[in-house]
This record gives structure tokens, C-alpha cells and sequence, in this order.
């Protein structure tokens, strides 16, 4: 096993003899003699010659209202069908970074040049954009920050000296501490080693681990990592559950750059509780990834839990894969962080040029802009064809969806922007939902990811003459790429010769890049999250007796979004509901109520329908709740409590 400080070594990887014109230029693939991968693989082909068939494109009518200056975009289009210009356009148009082995084929997006014309000015402006958020401008007003993720993979670019000391002491110490429970020097209470890491964080605080994990983590890393994403008590109950005899040796890493969040904060009581039962220390094997004093990091600190590690405040969730956030989970699997880092840092320099048929993340950004019209009006489906990058696609979603679904643009108008996200993997899919994709309703456009390396060299073989299994991964790839194409439904495709630690780093910088600029284009801000502060007040005795902190900083809970918001409501009106029947069944007799008499006793008659199911989730699920009637009538129920608790009453 590497040692993490090899793990955390700089040098490259790739390996210059994989060259991608052997793979793609090497037609003998598509000839083979078998029936069932030459029916797939042929059928394209002879699509491809058909005659070009125009596709109606409208935008609709309301959209133009906010979109009056959008570039000119035929609304006749016929995709280019001839075999020879599609050559030429795919020649013309091939993005290749030599150093990453990346490579980016935008030639079955139908954009034109005078489009590309058109389009030039925005895009200067968004490089503009791009180059002053670099530079450390407040490109989050709402929360007043800066937005730095770049730094995380180049501190020197940071804005202040004290920044950069911040990104190369958090990062040092991520390595060091990963190294010392890696080579055992950091042990459980137990003095044994660590072999288990539970992650528990959500949405940005997951996403990304989850997609390093699945994509770089070598088959036996030194320590395997599960995840509890969610608030789902059958969920954190499995993932325990799954350790057994194992927690005692399993380091919890609890993530959450908010340091506040329900379900983050759910999933470390139940944590904390499996280990009280287990009769574990939990503050000897927890791990914070947090803001400095958040919630999460005074918990910690004053439970003195092993170790703390900084999110800073200019590093958003979504795009917090290469902060400590995704980087210590990703060590102490055994993966080359630094290469993760580097693979980036070659990525956002590809990125900084502001010629648009040069810069990688510019290219993604006009191929949606072009394929969506500027307003999301047709999903991006990603399908790699690689069983590792299976979570690309819902990484993927958080950063593209999250950046970019904002309901007014920078200058106020009512734009509801966005761009839909979804995909597994090929050539699973094909299997699944690609009928549809060829056939049925044309509201996407695809991206392809390809790794051109099969197998570690030297595993390879033909499982039947001159093919072998990766063969006909390829070839369904390409066959559903030139099928797709033949129906008029444009694609997208990045190809990387492996799937390592540098070529996932630069995948992630691509894609984070393109949103900002994407962003720009369509004058809305990626980086914001409006509505983001807005008060809970209801967990505030739970939260003081359980996390055993003295004042807690309810009032600026940050709720994020509306679901947030209402769930708060909901389990509000829990407690008033259980109130109610309280009072009613400590009456002597007990006093049944129906649900209209429990909504008017709440004062929220309203809100009869949410009792309603508030009283059907508790009395599924145990809650010294009687219920009689049936819940199908609801009219019919009533409901009253098992028990009085006369200390409730007089609270
Ligand atoms: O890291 P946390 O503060 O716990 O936030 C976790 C997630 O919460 C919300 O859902 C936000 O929309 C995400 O952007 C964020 O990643």
C-alpha cells in the first residue's frame, strides 16, 4: 500500500502512449462479423446517410420576452448529415489538452458560425467575469463572500497572503492527518487501526466524496467509506448496521460548511447514539469538516472530538470537492490528492484563455447555450460510459442545477433559468431510457463521457476473435451517439484516456468552469442562493439538549431553500397537534378527537389536511398514538394519546 505522503506526491500519471488517435481513428472496431453489436453499430451508419431533415426550434413566446437580446438562432435547423462535413466539422472543432489527454468533440451541436459570431461578445464578457471572480470579487452578494474554489487548486492565485496560508495549512493538514490514520499512527480508542470512514453530510458535503469515492478508491483502500446523505432512519439503521462489530474502528467525518443542517445534524445523533449504545466514545473517533464556529465546529470543540478541519467561507458546497471537504475522505481511501489538485490546476489554466474555440469550459457553456436556446429549454442527459463515473451525473446535478436554477437574472428580470441534469451510466441506460432518448419526445441534448482505457494495461482480452468486452462498450457509445444524431438529437463528447486521480480533477474544474461561465452568458449569478437564511425556530430544545450546546444560533438557521422552511412548519405543527391531543387525553375520560376538532383546536383549520397526515405518520410508526377509524376515511378517525404526559401539560 502507498504511503500518504506518496499518495500526496505531485507526480503525473498519465501515460503518454495511450494516444487517443490510435483508439478513435482504428476502424477495423466497427467491422466486426458478430450480429448483435454489428446491428447496433451499423444501423447509424446507414441513417447517416438519409437526407437532412429540418427540425422546428422554437423558442417559446414568453421566453422571448426576457431573452430579447438573444444571438440569432435559426428557427429551421437541420443538423449536418453529410459524412464528409461532419468530418471536417469534428476536425475543425476537436478540443484536445494534450497534458490531460482530454479531449472535447463538440461537432454534434449544431451551433453555426454566425451564431459563434454572435455569441463572441458574451463570451468576453464572461471571461471578464470569470478573471475578476479569480481576482477575488464579491461574486456572492447575497452572502457578501467572495467565491475562491479556484485557489483551493493554486493558492498562490488567492487575493490576501493570510488566504493562501489558510488553502496550504488546511491542505497540509488534511494530508497529515490522513497519513497518520493511513500508516496507523492515529489509532482507535481501542489502539487498532481505522478501517471504516462514515461520512455524514448532504447535498454539497456528500455529492462530491460519493462521486471520488465511486470513480478513484481502489479496490482495497485502507479505509472504506459509507455515507449517511439523508434523514431516512432506515437509512442510517442500514449503514450501522452494515459496520456491526466495525464501528468501533470506523472514523466518523461529519460535514456540513453550515455546520446547521437537519439532516446532517440527524444523521450525527443517530451516529452518536449507535455508538453510546455500542458504548463507544464517539468525540474519539469524530471528525468535523466545517466552518470555523459553526454549530458543528463549537459541538465539536467542546466535545473534543479527534480532529476539526476548516470549510472556508468562500468555498460554496456545490464546488467544495477539492477543499477539505472531498480531499480527506479521498486520502484516507488512498487517493493522490494532490493529483486531484493538479489534474484541476491544469484544467482552470486551459480555461483562463479568452479564445473561445481554445477554452474547454467555454465550448460546454456554448454547446448548452446553443442546445437549450439560453433558457433550459432542453435537458442535458450524461452518460458515461464507465461504470465508475456512474455519480458524475448527480454530482453534476447539484453543480449545474443548484448554480443555475435562479429565478431572476442580475438585473431583477423573472427569468426561472435553469438546466436540467440526469444520466447513470452507458451502456446501461441504453437498456433503460434511451428508447426514448432516440424515439420520444426531443426535449435533451447528451453528453458522452468516453475513457479510452479499458483495463490497467496488460489485463485485457478477447472474448471473441479481435474483440474484446471494452470493444463493444466502445461501440455502444458510438452507436448511440450516431444514433441519437441521426434523429436529430445533438450530443456532446469529453473523452479521457483513464479515469485517475488527475483526469476526475480535471473533469470536476471543467464542469465547474463551464456553469460560471454558462452563468454569465445568461446574465444570472451561479454562485448566490437566494432565499438561503430563514428561521427555524423549532428545533431549539431539542438542539440545546442533544448537541449540548449552550446558546445556538437558531435565529439564522440557514434553511436554503423552501423545503427547508416547510419542513420546519410541518414538525411545528407536530408539536402543536401533540399538545392538543395531550390536553384532550389527560381529560378523565380520555377525549377522542376527530380531525376537524384537533385542526380548530390548533388554530390552523387550514391546515386539516397536514394534520391529517401528521397523525398517519405517527400512528404508522408507534407513537403512543391510537387511532380509530380507518385512514382511508379520515373523517371517520379519531385519534387520542396512549398515555398522558402531565408534565407537557403544565409546561
Ligand atoms: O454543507 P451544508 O451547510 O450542510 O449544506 C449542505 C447542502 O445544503 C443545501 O441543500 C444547499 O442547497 C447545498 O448547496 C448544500 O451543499
Amino acid at each position: 500500500m502507498a504511503s500518504l505522503s506518496s499518495l500526496c506526491s505531485s507526480s503525473p500519471s498519465l501515460n503518454p502512449k495511450h494516444s487517443i488517435c490510435k483508439t478513435t481513428l482504428n476502424p477495423p472496431r466497427l467491422k466486426t462479423s458478430l450480429a448483435y453489436p454489428a446491428r447496433t453499430l451499423l444501423t447509424p451508419t446507414r441513417t447517416l446517410l438519409t437526407p437532412t431533415r429540418s427540425i422546428a426550434r422554437d423558442i417559446p413566446a414568453d421566453l422571448s420576452k426576457t431573452n430579447d437580446n438573444l444571438p440569432y438562432k435559426p428557427k429551421q435547423l437541420g443538423l449536418e448529415k453529410d459524412p464528409n462535413s461532419l468530418w471536417n466539422r469534428y476536425v475543425d472543432w476537436l478540443y484536445q489538452h494534450k497534458e490531460l489527454g482530454l479531449y472535447l468533440d463538440v461537432s454534434r451541436i449544431g451551433f453555426t458560425d454566425e451564431f459563434v459570431s454572435e455569441m463572441e461578445p458574451r463570451f468576453q464578457k464572461a471571461f471578464k467575469y470569470m478573471e475578476e471572480l479569480e481576482k477575488g470579487s464579491i461574486a456572492n452578494p447575497d452572502e457578501g463572500r467572495m467565491v475562491g474554489h479556484y485557489w483551493l487548486r493554486n493558492s498562490s492565485l488567492a487575493p490576501k497572503p493570510i488566504l493562501k496560508t489558510q488553502i496550504d495549512k488546511a491542505l497540509d493538514a488534511v494530508c497529515d492527518f490522513a497519513d497518520q490514520v493511513v500508516s496507523g499512527k492515529i489509532k482507535t480508542p481501542d489502539g487498532e487501526r481505522f478501517t471504516q470512514i462514515l461520512s455524514v453530510g448532504i447535498g454539497g458535503s456528500a455529492l462530491g466524496p460519493q462521486f471520488v469515492a465511486e470513480a478513484l478508491a481502489p479496490d482495497n483502500p485502507p479505509l472504506k467509506i459509507r455515507f449517511i446523505d439523508n434523514t431516512d432512519p432506515a437509512g442510517i439503521d442500514h449503514q450501522i448496521a452494515q459496520l456491526g462489530p466495525e464501528l468501533a474502528s470506523t472514523l466518523v467525518i461529519v460535514i456540513s460548511k453550515s455546520g446547521g443542517t437537519p439532516e446532517t445534524r440527524n444523521g450525527l445523533l443517530e451516529v452518536q447514539k449507535a455508538f453510546r449504545e455500542a458504548g463507544l466514545d464517539f468525540a474519539k473517533q469524530g471528525v468535523a469538516i466545517t466552518q470555523e464556529n459553526s454549530l458543528l465546529d463549537n459541538t465539536a470543540r467542546i466535545e473534543g472530538w479527534l480532529a476539526r478541519f476548516p470549510m472556508f467561507d468562500w468555498v460554496g458546497g456545490r464546488t467544495s470537492e477539492m477543499s477539505a471537504v472531498g480531499l480527506l475522505p479521498a486520502a484516507l481511501q488512498g487517493i493522490d490528492i494532490r493529483e486531484m489538485l493538479a489534474g484541476a490546476a491544469v484544467m482552470d489554466e486551459a480555461n483562463r484563455t479568452t479564445v473561445l474555440r481554445n477554452n474547454p469550459a467555454a465550448l460546454l457553456a456554448l454547446c448548452w447555450y446553443w442546445a437549450s436556446d439560453g433558457v433550459g429549454s432542453k435537458d442535458m442527459v450524461v452518460l458515461p460510459y464507465k461504470d465508475s463515473l456512474l455519480l458524475f451525473s448527480r454530482y453534476l446535478q447539484q453543480l449545474v442545477m443548484e448554480s443555475l436554477g435562479k429565478e431572476l437574472d442580475l438585473d431583477g428580470n423573472r427569468v426561472n433559468q435553469g438546466l436540467a441534469v440526469y444520466g447513470n451510466k452507458g451502456s446501461t441506460d441504453q437498456h433503460a431510457y434511451i428508447q426514448q432518448l432516440r424515439e420520444g419526445v426531443h426535449n435533451f441534448f447528451a453528453t458522452f463521457i468516453e475513457v479510452l482505457r479499458d483495463r490497467p494495461p496488460g489485463h485485457d482480452w478477447e472474448l471473441e476473435p479481435g474483440v474484446t468486452c471494452g470493444d463493444y462498450l466502445f461501440g455502444m457509445l458510438q452507436g448511440t451517439r450516431s444514433a441519437l444524431y441521426a434523429n436529430d438529437r445533438e450530443s456532446i463528447t469529453v473523452t479521457v484516456q483513464e479515469v485517475t486521480p488527475r483526469s476526475v480533477g480535471a473533469l470536476i474544474g471543467l464542469y465547474e468552469r463551464a456553469v460560471g461561465i454558462y452563468a454569465s452568458l445568461v446574465n444570472i449569478n451561479a454562485y448566490h442562493q437566494p432565499g438561503k437564511y430563514c428561521c427555524i425556530l423549532l428545533p431549539i430544545s431539542h438542539l440545546i439538549l442533544e448537541m449540548k450546546v449552550i446558546s445556538v444560533v437558531v435565529l439564522a438557521w440557514p434553511c436554503v431553500e423552501a423545503g427547508k422552511k416547510a419542513a420546519g412548519e410541518v414538525l411545528a405543527l407536530q408539536k402543536r397537534v401533540l399538545a392538543v391531543l395531550n390536553e384532550a387525553s389527560c381529560k378523565e375520560p380520555v377525549e377522542p378527537l376527530t380531525i376537524e376538532e384537533v385542526a380548530d383546536r390548533c388554530h390552523a383549520p387550514e391546515d386539516i389536511e397536514m394534520i391529517y397526515k401528521i397523525i398517519a405518520h405517527m400512528a404508522a410508526n408507534d407513537r403512543a398514538l391510537i387511532a380509530e377509524g380507518s385512514c382511508g376515511s379520515p373523517r371517520s378517525l379519531k385519534v387520542f394519546l396512549g398515555e398522558c404526559n402531565v408534565d407537557e401539560l403544565y409546561a
